[in-house]
């Protein structure tokens, strides 16, 4: 049998050990109001069309994020599944920003000039572009990188739960990251981030710890930049 030490979550990675530590954060970032107000069903169209157009921007900018931690898991990683599982991810982006057009489209959403980003969206991409320098640590940029997704995927799960009163026509937005196989392809990013940093020194630790809260901070802001319109 296991022998159980004090807590009884001797096993428990990295990650989870962090979320519980910063529980109101995480909390604050994956049910925030504009999330709310999708699985209540009181969104204001206004304020989803916001977030779509600077979503478009932002996933451009996650592209070129992607591509570096690419490079470094070919570099850098002790297990070569890494890179398939990245890659994966940045296959399915090919097909995301397909869908942006898509959905601009239906919406009425002008992707193309003038659309800019607003100033929280502009941040959390510069925050981005801080991971994709060669000096960059792989362990950093990867837990960075879960928490990215695993933010949308535990948002939008939340608005298609029995419970949720989501409009149909947003649906298949929540559908896209609020999936079942988004959820795995989530398990497995969290899988490697704390597999490195199970390995990692106190120094990566560290820095990996605040690029989770930088994350988690900058999706509040993107919120609440899609609710507010600015
Ligand atoms: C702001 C934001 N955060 C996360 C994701 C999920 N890739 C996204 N599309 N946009």
């Amino acid at each position: 049998m296991e022998k159980k030490g004090k807590t009884g979550m001797e096993n428990e990675g990295v990650i989870d050990t962090w979320l519980r530590k910063h529980r109101l954060l995480y909390v604050g970032a994956t049910k925030h109001p504009f999330i709310l107000s999708i699985s209540d069903g009181t969104i204001d169209i206004s304020s989803f069309k916001t977030w779509l157009g600077q979503d478009y921007i932002f996933v451009r900018a996650f592209v070129p994020f992607v591509a570096s931690l690419i490079v470094k898991a070919w570099k850098e990683s002790d297990d070569r599944s890494d890179m398939e599982v990245i890659l994966g991810g940045m296959a399915a982006l090919n097909d995301e920003l397909e869908w942006f057009k898509k959905e601009a489209f239906k919406w009425g959403v002008q992707l193309s000039h003038p659309l800019l980003p607003h100033k929280p969206n502009q941040e959390y991409c510069r925050f981005l572009e801080s991971l994709m320098s060669v000096e960059a640590n792989y362990t950093v940029a990867i837990t960075a990188f879960w928490a990215i997704e695993a933010v949308y995927q535990e948002s939008f799960a939340l608005c298609l739960g029995d419970e949720s009163r989501t409009p149909p026509e947003l649906k298949e937005t929540c559908q896209r990251w609020g999936s079942e196989a988004f959820g795995k392809y989530c398990c497995s990013l969290k899988h490697i981030a704390n597999r490195r940093l199970k390995q990692a020194s106190d120094d990566e630790l560290k820095k990996a710890e605040v690029a989770l809260l930088t994350v988690l901070e900058h999706e509040v802001e993107f919120w609440n930049m899609s609710r507010s319109g600015s």
